[in-house]
């Protein structure tokens, strides 16, 4: 077998995106993402599992013609229907006219609505299987991971679980496939990441997902994103199920928005506090040059957060408010949260901010606000603020 093809009839056709700046033109991916695809060759028949975005349509026919020369692809199968992975199925179409879309109904809808497809597509249901002649796939239905028509596809004979987006990250692969292959450092913290920015508020989709395929043999865990994992495939599992639960490591994340230096300041007052009271890991980051996705990765890994804004026209700082949105919309919970603010003539900032994360279920801490700049009176609060953090997490 070779590197790409890591289990007998299966072969990674993927492709790998150095290029996009921001993913899903939201998150920026500087090690940039893969759009895996999988082509499975059985004795009867053959099946794609997943494409990638339309963009590389023409390496993906490629990599899928070297494989498979003359013959026929009788299925492409639809783990999600996001555009990076369905954006080639209109032009495998044309390539392949006699192929056979598979997924659920869902998939049937969206499938409709995107590209018009609407003929030569079987549906498949929870527990549904496709015979390829030796290689049986078999579909688990793993909705709201992240979108509703979600699914994860099984290849029996060889323990390989296509699972989506799930267990998936950013990082580009450089050469190999599988994690025996290759050193999977880079990958844990776009893992963090890329779950915080994507997979986060479907925590309860994850673990239902985990719960129904619990008693599958998996020798690899292949999704859409990153490197197929083998050897680590315990640790993605677990760091998955750890995220799912909203589980964390001991550290403070300090992020703030600061237009001339004050909040800035406190910050780094707050930073220093908590370091006296022993906080080793403390990560302070400006929400000005820190795209949101490396802060929303380290609140998805330590359990405390402080959050820092300034008075602005009246509202909480713009971007301080795109932070406190996207931490209520991944519904973080089991977090100690306290927050900071300041302004120049009406107070009221830190209320807002507070009020933003309604409903979340974290312990909050007493606010802190301060006219202007840090006077002394406004040291010492921060001080207590740092020390009530220090003593909680
Ligand atoms: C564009 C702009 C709008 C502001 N709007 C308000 C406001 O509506 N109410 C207020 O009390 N202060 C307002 N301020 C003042 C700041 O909130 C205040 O000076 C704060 O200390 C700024 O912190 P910084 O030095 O970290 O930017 C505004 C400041 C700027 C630059």
């Amino acid at each position: 077998m070779s590197i790409t093809n890591f289990a007998p009839g299966v072969h990674y056709v993927g492709v790998n995106d150095r290029t996009t700046e921001l993913f899903e033109e939201l998150w920026m991916i500087p090690l940039g993402v893969t759009y895996n695809s999988y082509l499975i060759v059985g004795n009867e028949k053959t099946a794609l599992i997943d494409t990638v975005a339309e963009g590389f349509y023409l390496e993906l026919e490629a990599n899928i013609k070297a494989v498979l020369g003359d013959r026929r692809l009788d299925y492409i199968v639809v783990n999600h229907m996001e555009q990076d992975h369905s954006g080639s199925i209109e032009l495998l179409k044309k390539e392949y006219p006699e192929v056979t879309i598979v997924g659920n109904a869902k998939t049937a809808d969206m499938l409709n609505g995107f590209y018009g497809i609407n003929q030569g597509v079987h549906i498949v249901k929870d527990g549904d299987s496709l015979d390829l002649g030796g290689k049986t796939l078999t579909f688990y239905m793993t909705p709201m991971l992240h979108w509703p028509e979600t699914m994860m596809t099984y290849l029996t004979q060889e323990g390989v679980l296509f699972s989506g987006d799930a267990f998936g990250c950013f990082g580009a692969l450089a050469g190999a496939v599988v994690d025996s292959d290759l050193n999977p450092g880079m990958y844990w913290m776009e893992m963090y990441r890329y779950y915080a920015a994507i997979v986060a508020k479907y925590g309860i989709s994850v673990k239902n997902a985990m719960k129904k395929l619990a008693a599958l043999n998996l020798q690899y865990i292949a999704s859409t994103h990153g490197p197929v994992w083998h050897d680590n495939l315990q640790r993605v599992v677990g760091i998955y199920a750890d995220l799912a639960e909203w589980k964390a490591e001991k550290g403070v994340v300090v992020a703030y928005a600061s237009m001339h230096g004050n909040t800035a300041k406190a910050a780094e007052l707050v930073a220093r506090r908590l370091a006296e009271k022993g906080v080793k890991n403390v990560v302070l980051q400006n929400l000005s040059n820190n795209d949101i996705s490396y802060v929303l990765m380290n609140m998805a890994r330590y359990n405390g957060i402080i959050i820092g804004g300034t008075t602005y026209n009246a509202e909480i700082n713009p971007r301080v408010a795109l932070l406190l949105r996207a931490l209520k919309g991944s519904n973080a919970q089991n977090r100690i949260v306290g927050c900071f603010g300041c302004y120049s003539w009406a107070p009221g900032v830190t209320k807002k901010m507070m009020t933003a994360l309604d409903g979340l279920k974290v312990t909050t801490l007493e606010p802190v606000e301060f006219k202007q700049s840090v006077g002394a009176d406004d040291l010492s609060s921060l001080n207590a603020l740092a020390d009530a953090m220090a003593s909680k997490i």
